[in-house]
């Protein structure tokens, strides 16, 4: 049976270096998929591995369900094996001298559930991830794509509260990587079991989560919808991470509403999204996603002309180096044709609600 996960005021610091988890709150619904996404060493990891009981929070409360399973403030934790948690980890923890079917009953064999019950929920899990005319064959004479799957009937088979998996992807190639990507979610909403998701992938993030935790330095940025981390990020590092690699500077020299405008450091005036703690004469970066940028114009606000610096060609879609403000903006077009060759001049319009003012100081991340 899911159930919902409360984090609340998570800290861990190891003996030394800054906290690797930094004060950080939020709840998993039953049944959701939230996805921990965040360069390496932002403390993704930490936070899986203090949730499953394998590390010791210094401070805070984790709770499953009605269950406190960690608060040490209170001198609460719960070992591993009583918190009815499945894990999957980026390495295939399966055991080789078995076959699939032996890999999956092995928990159910481990709980003494008896044998009759062992083959349905074996069976059931099989089934589910695809498995089911693999059965009897040696777990080493699978795919690691198929590894990965026994690893995760295995931990479904009894049926777990929780699921966590961390970056269970990356070892398999670029082509079974997106197919068992695909395949997860289906997976995981099928068994109705609450998840955590650990990755540094932001593909892999938008597809399976419900919601995204974007981290950064053992703290929690934002928590919310793909949808909503991909339209509205709270800041200039969640909108870096999520790939949006363009940056204006300027100033706003006015507002309204939440929308304002800025000068940029060439004399050009930009209409854009600001935050309501920037003001007039604030400095301002404005962030800018590669796809925002309407080639060929369209509309009347924010439309300037740039001029074709480079042009990289995949086929599907054309990247484009624009030269404008004063320095390069990324752009890229969907479609089969390269429209505009190198050193032509052509119309861009830059949707006001796409250009996200963040204040100045605030560091990108992209040093990361
Ligand atoms: N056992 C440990 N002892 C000391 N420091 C640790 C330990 N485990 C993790 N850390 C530190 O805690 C911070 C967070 O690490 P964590 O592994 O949680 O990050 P992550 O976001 O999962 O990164 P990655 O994707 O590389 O695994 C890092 O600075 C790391 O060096």
């Amino acid at each position: 049976m899911s159930e919902e996960l409360k984090v609340e005021r998570l800290r861990k610091v190891f003996s030394v270096g800054r906290p690797a988890i930094d004060d950080v709150s939020f709840k998993v619904a039953a049944g959701e998929i939230v996805v921990l996404l965040g360069p390496s060493g932002c403390g993704k990891t930490t936070t899986l591995r203090c949730v499953a009981g394998l590390e010791h929070p210094t401070e805070g409360i984790i709770s499953i369900g009605k269950d406190v399973v960690s608060a040490p403030e209170r001198g609460i934790l719960m070992p591993p094996r009583h918190r009815n948690i499945g894990m999957v980890f980026q390495s295939y923890a399966v055991w080789p001298h078995m076959t699939v079917r032996q890999n999956v009953a092995f928990p159910l064999k481990h709980r003494k559930t008896p044998r009759g019950e062992t083959n349905k929920k074996v069976d059931e899990a099989l089934a589910i991830v695809g498995l089911s005319e693999y059965s009897e064959r040696p777990v080493v004479a699978l795919s690691g794509g198929q590894m990965q799957r026994v690893a995760l009937a295995r931990s479904l088979v009894y049926q777990p509260r929780l699921l966590l998996l961390d970056e269970p992807l990356s070892n398999l190639d670029a082509k079974l990587r997106l197919r068992l990507r695909d395949d997860l979610r289906r997976i995981i909403k099928q068994t109705n079991v609450t998840a955590i998701y650990v990755t540094h992938d932001q593909a892999e993030a938008v597809v399976l989560g419900d919601r995204i935790g974007v981290m950064r330095d053992g703290k929690m940025l934002q928590l919310a919808s793909p949808q909503d981390i991909y339209n509205t990020p709270a800041d200039l590092f969640v909108a870096n991470f999520t790939g949006a690699s363009n940056q204006i500077d300027g100033k706003v020299i006015e507002r309204s509403g939440n929308e304002g405008l800025v000068e940029t450091k060439s004399g050009e005036r930009l209409r854009a999204t600001l935050p309501a703690a920037l003001q007039t004469g604030s400095p301002v970066k404005i962030a800018l996603r590669p796809e925002a940028i309407r080639l060929g114009g369209g509309g009347d606000t924010n439309i300037f002309t740039a001029k074709v610096a480079d042009c990289r060609y995949h086929g599907t879609q054309t990247v484009y180096d624009l030269a404008v403000f004063g320095g390069k903006l990324e752009a890229l077009e969907l479609g089969t044709e390269v429209r505009y060759p190198v050193g032509s001049e052509v119309k861009i319009a830059l949707p006001p609600s796409l250009l996200w003012g963040y204040a100045a100081n605030e560091t990108s991340g992209s040093e990361h």
